[in-house]
This record gives structure tokens, C-alpha cells and sequence, in this order.
């Protein structure tokens, strides 16, 4: 999920209707008859260009980061989260230090702040003249206008996560369920394969949660599932996905390079859970045939823990 400290250009799901947002600030140039405009996202690492519209005359590229300290106009939108106008910043001392004019020859600026749905900061959507200017009111309110829809495409984008996020996690544990484990794990082992490494799948059923249930209660059991998502999360190394698939089914994909590796991940599962008085069924798979699907490995790892089950 995109945080407001991380790139929009990052986002990898293509959730960011970026191919609109180049015609909208292209458009936005061309009426003003301006060499650039842009659009700025802010972050702690600096400001990065998002879009950049598509005249030569453009020095700055999209993707670009130049440092937050850099004494830009757009800094000066996001510090006073307001318009900034400058008509002619040639001879003002304030932007003396600005490369934009210093380095690159610009004189003219207008830029609105642009939010996220938070109310945070998002960044900004300007436009650069290498010409004074002298733009009415309604030139200024159309930019204002642009950025209305750029922020509701950002609230939208949020929305999005927030639901897709609802959708993807189990309400009792929190950790994933069978749909965001599936999603999850499906690139997981599609990057796996890519680079040659290999993974295990580790499949877990409960055990006792039935008599739980009988002698204490449905809640008491809730409890008991609660802690064992706990353990399961705190046992998550980073890139490990742990999911409640149903009931009292759990599993977890693991990164292992053998067999033995894969038993000790066992083993400190097996013991974390005795710690919390909790008692887990464990199949586990290495997945080192990169040609088998996700399915095929979890009914495996069912198989198996079936099988010790029983054992
Ligand atoms: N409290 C609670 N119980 C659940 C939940 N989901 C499933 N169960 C119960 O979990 C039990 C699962 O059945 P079994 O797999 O036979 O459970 P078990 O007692 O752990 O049996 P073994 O797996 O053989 O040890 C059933 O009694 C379900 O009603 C839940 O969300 N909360």
C-alpha cells in the first residue's frame, strides 16, 4: 500500500491514471503558452518530477528527484500550502538561490498546492515561463481547477487500497486471507522462479480448537486463533507471507534454500507456538520445481500435514 512518503511513480499496479495526467498538464502548457509544466510530488527524499509536459523546451524530465533542501518554488508552495505567483523572479533575492532561475533561466512560476485525501501534502502542479508573465485570475483559477481532479484521482487511488486492502486481510488475525495470500504469494513465486530462488510453504491446521470451543466457548477460540495469527506475525521475516486461509488453516511461504532450512523455520514455528500453549499440524514443501502453481504446492503441504496429523 502507497504511504505518502513513497513515489507515485513506484506504484507498480498502474492505479495512477498517469497517461490522463500527461494530457492534462500538456494541455495546461499549451494554454498558458508556457515552455514547462508539471506535475511535483513531495516527499521526505525530495521533489520528483511526476509528469512533465511534452514541449523540447522542457529542461526537467519526469522521474527526476532534486534534494528538499533546494531553494524550489515548488518547496515554497508545499511550506506555505498555498498559490505562488511569481511573475518575474529575475533581480528578487529570494530566488537568487534557485537553480531554476539561477541555472536554468526561469522567470516566471505559478503553482497550487496539490493533497492528498488526508490533507497531507502531495506535492504540487505548476507552470514555468523562461518570459515574464502576466496571467488573469481566471488563469489561475483553471490550474486550480486541474488540481481538483488530480486530487480526486488521489482519493480515488486511496479508496482503492483502503478497500483492496479490507479485502485481502482476515478480520479475526489481520494477517492475509486465501484471497490476499493467493495475490501475495502468486508474485512471490513468480519472482522466485525469475531469479532462481527457491521457497517453502509451510501449511498449518490447529489443533484442538474444536474442544476449545466445546469446554470454553466460541470466543475463547476466537482468542486461540488471535494468538496463533500473533505468533505467525511476529515469526514473518521480511518478504515472508503468513495468511489464515479458513477456519484453523494457516499457512506461510517462507524463503528456504533446502529442506534443512526449511525445518528449522519449522521448528521455531513449533516452539513459538508451545510458548503461547498452542499446538499447530504442520506440512511443509520446499518449492523448487518452478513449473508446479500455488495450488498445486498448497494442496501438497496439505497432504503432508494431513498426513503428520494423523501421525
Ligand atoms: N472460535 C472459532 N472457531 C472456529 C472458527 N472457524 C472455525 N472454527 C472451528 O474450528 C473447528 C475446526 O474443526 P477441526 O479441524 O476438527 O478442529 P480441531 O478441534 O482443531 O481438530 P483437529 O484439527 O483434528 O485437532 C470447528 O469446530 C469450527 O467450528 C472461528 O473463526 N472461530
Amino acid at each position: 500500500m502507497l504511504t505518502p512518503d513513497q513515489w507515485v511513480l513506484d506504484e507498480r499496479e498502474g492505479l495512477l491514471p498517469l497517461a490522463k495526467w500527461q494530457k492534462t498538464v500538456d494541455v495546461m502548457a499549451r494554454v498558458f503558452n508556457a515552455p514547462a509544466g508539471f506535475i511535483v510530488q513531495y516527499a521526505s527524499e525530495g521533489f520528483q518530477v511526476v509528469i512533465s509536459s511534452d514541449q523540447e523546451s522542457n529542461p526537467y524530465e519526469a522521474g527526476i528527484i532534486i534534494p528538499a533542501d533546494t531553494n524550489l518554488f515548488c518547496k515554497k508552495v508545499v511550506e506555505q500550502q498555498g498559490t505562488l505567483y511569481v511573475a518575474d523572479a529575475r533581480g528578487d533575492r529570494y530566488w537568487e538561490t534557485n537553480p531554476e532561475v539561477s541555472e536554468d533561466g526561469f522567470r516566471s512560476y505559478l503553482g497550487l498546492p496539490v493533497k492528498w485525501p488526508t490533507g497531507e501534502p502531495f506535492g504540487t502542479i505548476c507552470v514555468m515561463d523562461f518570459n515574464t508573465t502576466d496571467y488573469q485570475k481566471d488563469y489561475v483559477d483553471l490550474v486550480g481547477e486541474l488540481r481538483d481532479l488530480i486530487e480526486a484521482d488521489l482519493a480515488i487511488l486511496s479508496q482503492y487500497q483502503v478497500i483492496s486492502n479490507l479485502a485481502m486481510t482476515d478480520e479475526l488475525t489481520k494477517l492475509y486471507n486465501r484471497r490476499g495470500f493467493y495475490a501475495v504469494a502468486q508474485q512471490r513465486l513468480t519472482l522466485a522462479r525469475r531469479s532462481n530462488l527457491s521457497l517453502g510453504l509451510l501449511y498449518m491446521d490447529m489443533n484442538g480448537l474444536k474442544d476449545i470451543n466445546d469446554t470454553h466457548g466460541h470466543s475463547a477460540g476466537d482468542v486461540a486463533l488471535k494468538r496463533l495469527g500473533d505468533v505467525l506475525a511476529g515469526e514473518v521475516r521480511e518478504n515472508d507471507t503468513a495468511a489464515r486461509l479458513s477456519g484453523d488453516e494457516f499457512v506461510m511461504l517462507v524463503a528456504a534454500n533446502s529442506t534443512e532450512q526449511l525445518d528449522h523455520v519449522q521448528q521455531r514455528l513449533v516452539d513459538s507456538m508451545a510458548a503461547q500453549e498452542l499446538s499447530v499440524s504442520i506440512g511443509a514443501v520446499l518449492i523448487d520445481d518452478g513449473s508446479a502453481s500455488l495450488a498445486y504446492w498448497i494442496e501438497e503441504a496439505d497432504k503432508r500435514m494431513y498426513q503428520n496429523k494423523r501421525a
